[in-house]
């Protein structure tokens, strides 16, 4: 895998780079930028990630109250970016993607338990949904998403697109990055996605999601 140089920061990522790093694949339709490529850490950086998100877990919130208890079981864990462990891997997201660090939320891992799921959502806040002044007033709306898996899960867990009838399995080490946005930079519905349930072992993943504007939380 490619790692380029810091000087190729931006405030947005370009889809043609990241498509150009050696053993990316991208999905093939036109409806959603989607790219995937496996072993993008490596088991002992997933390992080190899974340690620290079962020492500091707590159970998940979502942004938008739609009334279901059970729309996102899992667990989260915000992971320290001051532990220079994290910011490696921060960094080598934002050099994987070519996105300024300054735009990213802080790196959140995620723990599924048998049965845990997050239900089909957006990643992106619908700009008249009720918590979008709360959520994106000061950094906009999220733009793209990075996604690792740490751990394959004995059963279940994989995350499915429903729009667009596409199905990830977990894989150690396996990025899923994808664009909220259409190639127009409106909202892209297409995105649509559920992280499905575990149905035996447990599953982990981190998380990272960029913004429009310089992350203040
Ligand atoms: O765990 C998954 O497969 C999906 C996670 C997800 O959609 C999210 O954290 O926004
Ligand atoms: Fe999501």
């Amino acid at each position: 895998m490619t790692i380029h140089s810091a000087s190729r920061w931006a405030a947005d990522a370009d889809a043609a780079y990241i498509a150009a790093h050696r053993g990316v694949q991208r999905f093939p339709g036109r409806d959603l930028t989607l790219f995937i490529q496996r072993n993008f850490l490596t088991p002992d950086q997933c390992d080190a990630l899974i340690e620290r998100i079962e020492a500091d877990r707590r159970p998940s919130t979502i942004a938008d109250a739609n009334g279901d208890g059970y729309f996102r079981t899992s667990e989260t864990c915000d992971l320290d970016p001051l532990d220079p462990f994290v910011a490696t891997i921060d960094r080598q997201i934002a050099d994987y993607a070519g996105i300024d660090p300054i735009y990213g939320e802080p790196l959140q891992g995620q723990r599924y338990a048998v049965g845990q799921e997050f239900k089909a959502h957006t990643d992106y806040f619908e700009p008249h949904g009720p918590d979008f002044q709360k959520y994106c007033a000061l950094s906009g709306n999220r733009t793209w998403t990075f996604m690792v898996y740490l751990n394959i899960p004995e059963a279940g867990g994989a995350t499915r697109f429903t729009k667009v009838g596409k199905m990830v399995q977990p894989e150690t080490g396996k990025l899923l990055a994808w664009d909220n946005r259409r190639p127009d930079r409106t909202f892209n519905p297409a995105t649509l996605h559920h992280g499905m349930k575990v149905r035996s072992g447990v599953k982990y993943v981190i998380t990272k999601w960029y913004r429009e504007r310089p992350w203040t939380s």
